[in-house]
């Protein structure tokens, strides 16, 4: 799959990428358990950082702002040298720096769902995010995402199918991807899927 850094490149272990609710969180700490390495959640760093919640900064600063403190903290978070877990926000994308930053990673893998899958679970999940567009929200899902589809595929080692799989379906599938991109050669730090060093 294409990257615009190299695949596997990195050293920072790795990263979750895609929209929102497609189990970023939730699949990134089941991973993190499994490898027995630390797991952060970027989109709270970010709110330790700032003081307050996303839709806080989105309504006090913009959008803008948001980006801006969201390049920051990524660029941080990338700067390590050893391996973690990293839930991503699902704009991460938008900018070039942060793709770029993802390149550190020696895995980025890119939750996928269906604009219909990705609606019901923000209705049974009222985390307060903020909107991103002034459409309904199945519209705004399926606008948005048809938009950033191609910057996760630029970025993502490997694309994860999350419709209709429980967060434990999808880790255990992320795991298989990763130690077959071990197999494939991908230089990655060790340990490997399963906690052992190579
Ligand atoms: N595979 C799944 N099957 C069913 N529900 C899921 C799945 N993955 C996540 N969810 C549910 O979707 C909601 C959002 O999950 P989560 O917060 O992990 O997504 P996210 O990608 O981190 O979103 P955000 O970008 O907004 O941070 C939660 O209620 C979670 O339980
Ligand atoms: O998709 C997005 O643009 C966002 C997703 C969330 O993870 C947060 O980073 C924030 O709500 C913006
Ligand atoms: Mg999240």
């Amino acid at each position: 799959m294409a990257r615009e850094s190299g695949p596997g490149g990195g050293s920072r272990g790795i990263a979750l990428v895609g929209y929102r609710a497609t189990g970023k969180s939730t699949v990134g700490r089941i991973v993190a358990d499994r490898l027995g390495w630390p797991f952060e959640d970027a989109d709270r760093a970010l709110e330790r950082r700032a003081g307050k919640p996303i839709a806080a900064i989105f309504a006090e600063q913009g959008e803008n702002a948001f980006r801006d403190l969201e390049q920051r903290i990524l660029a941080e978070l990338a700067d390590g040298r050893s391996p973690m877990v990293l839930a991503t926000g699902g704009g991460v994308v938008l900018r070039q720096e942060n793709r770029d930053a993802l390149g550190r990673f020696g895995f980025v893998a890119w939750l996928a769902a269906r604009p219909e899958t990705i609606a019901d679970r923000l209705r049974a999940d009222p985390d307060g995010r903020p909107a991103l567009t002034s459409a309904g929200l199945l519209d705004e899902v399926a606008s948005v995402l048809e938009r950033r589809e191609p910057l996760y595929r630029r970025v993502a080692s490997a694309v994860v199918e999350t419709d209709g799989r429980s967060p434990e379906q999808v880790a255990e599938d992320l795991l298989d991807r990763l130690d077959r991109a071990m197999r494939g050669g991908d230089r990655f730090p060790a340990p490997d899927s399963r906690g052992r060093m190579p």
